[in-house]
């Protein structure tokens, strides 16, 4: 069979086996197309039957969560954590709690953990979980007992050497706080289960920055590489969580002005650059919505998704050089990208996890746009997770600038890493391929070593 048809055959079974899980599929999709080369050049991947084995999680965990609201009334929320590939590490990576979360989006995100993980280079496997709590609106309380609730059925299937969850969307240090207290009182253990944790129970210095920053040091990267540098360039970045902010923070420290954030109601456009104190005054400290800021930054403007008919942000509408999607999934389509072209724009780098709708990618290669994989350009997150494992299992304590000159460094190497291997395969500077090849390479070689397991 020859490797075009392999892939079809692998994609159909997906297709046929996951009914519905559309985003899985389009994650698989874009990896196993590019690793064609690779496959060609490689017959073990076939022999050892790796495209079938690598599509499919190692353990898929669903569990039903109940918690009990302020009223009194008991309420109910599916979770998940899939636990998709071990054959580097441990099982890592994020919890996401957001009406949105089934078991299709939790196996997308899972699948490109496995990948983005081994292109650090560090020894972490891919996992994912979440549930589709809301923690929008939700107390304080209501928040600590679903936190509660969720651990004590997750508790049984991780653990500091098998599986070691952190944040995503919806999940931050509050929420990682109540899960830590409910996995330490449930077994009797301190240990580095979870990343993110504060600084004062075991958390690491510079993780609540890393997605953020180490999105800026890609972007940094590749921008070097044509001769281009962050000064000066007008930055649209989308979203306005953690990813959001701390990458507004360090654009500005590179001397680059961030002109656009967004949620899931509205995009602010602040011409003259975004306010980043105000900024984290209304998300980090006081969940509002962006709505606020325009009310107290009357130079910005402010457009609810509700001003289009179809309910669209209009982030990408705004003229600017780079481009950071980081707010969520399938979130920058064609339509954005030929508004970005038209405006100029000379690199995407995704901060969120697949942003970028095929289509949309499709074009802006086509056009020539740089492009930041977000499994390359927002490993900076996990990759220091893994830094505070690091500084879990040996007891130890590194300044801010330990952890941040650690993860530029790293940065720098996925960078080198994902463009040496677009050389390798004749598709130089295409990093989309170069970060798959990578990723899979190292993963693959580990099954096979690792026998029928
Ligand atoms: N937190 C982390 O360390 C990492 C996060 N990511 C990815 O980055 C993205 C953002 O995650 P976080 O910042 O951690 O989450 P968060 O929960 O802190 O922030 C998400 C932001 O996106 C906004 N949002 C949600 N849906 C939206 C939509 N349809 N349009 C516009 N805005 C929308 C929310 O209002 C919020 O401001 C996600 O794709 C996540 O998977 C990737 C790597 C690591
Ligand atoms: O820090 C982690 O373990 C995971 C971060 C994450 O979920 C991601 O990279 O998408």
């Amino acid at each position: 069979m020859s490797v075009e048809a392999h892939i079809k055959k692998v994609l159909h079974t997906i297709e046929s086996q996951s009914p519905g899980q559309k985003e899985f599929y389009q994650a698989a999709h874009e990896v196993l197309y590019s690793l064609m080369p690779l496959l060609k050049e490689d017959e073990r991947y076939d022999y050892f039957n790796i495209l079938e084995r690598i599509t499919v999680p190692e353990r898929t965990i669903i569990f039903k969560v109940n918690w009990v609201d302020d009223h009194g009334r008991i309420k109910t929320n599916f979770g998940y954590r899939v636990q998709f590939n071990s054959a580097i590490g441990p099982y890592k990576g994020g919890l996401r709690f957001h009406p949105t979360v089934n078991l299709g989006i939790v196996k997308f995100l899972g699948f490109e953990q496995v990948f983005k993980n081994a292109l650090t280079g560090l020894q972490i496997g891919g996992a994912k979980g979440g549930s589709n709590f809301d923690p929008k609106g939700k107390s304080d309380n209501e928040i600590m007992r679903f936190c509660q609730a969720f651990m004590t059925e997750l508790y049984p299937y991780i653990g500091e050497t098998q599986d070691i969850p952190a944040g995503d969307i919806g999940v931050g240090p509050r929420e990682i706080g109540y899960l830590f207290g409910q996995y330490k009182k449930i077994t009797r253990q301190f240990e580095g289960v979870l990343t993110g944790k504060d600084i004062k129970w075991g958390g690491s210095n510079a993780r609540k920055e890393a997605t953020g920053y180490g999105s800026v040091y890609f972007a940094e990267n590749i921008l070097n590489k044509y001769g281009e540098s962050l000064e000066g360039k007008r930055c649209c970045v989308s979203g306005s969580g953690n990813v959001a902010i701390y990458t507004i923070e360090k654009l500005y420290e590179m001397g680059a002005t961030p002109v656009s954030c967004s949620d899931s109601k509205g995009t602010i456009y602040h011409e003259n650059g975004i306010d980043l104190n105000s900024l984290k005054a209304i998300k980090e400290i006081n969940y509002q919505s962006l709505e606020v800021y325009a009310q107290v930054h009357p130079d910005a403007v402010y457009t609810p998704v509700s001003h289009y008919p179809d309910g669209r942000h209009m982030v990408w509408d705004i003229p600017c050089d780079i481009a950071f999607p980081s707010a969520t999934q399938n979130e920058l389509n064609l339509e954005d990208a030929k508004k970005l072209v038209d405006h100029g724009c000379m690199l995407v780098n995704e901060g969120a996890n697949m942003p970028t709708t095929p289509k949309a990618m499709e074009y802006l290669k086509e056009k020539g746009v740089w492009f930041g994989p977000g499994k390359a350009a927002n490993a900076g997150g996990v990759t220091t997770s893994q830094l505070e494992m690091s500084q879990n299992a040996s007891m130890a304590k590194w300044s801010f600038e330990e952890v941040d000159i650690k993860l530029r460094q790293i940065m720098r190497n996925i960078f080198d890493t994902a463009y040496e291997t677009s050389v390798e395969f004749d598709c130089e500077g295409d990093l989309v391929s170069g970060a798959n090849i990578s990723g899979f390479r190292k993963v693959a070689d580990s099954m096979i070593d690792q026998g029928s397991v």
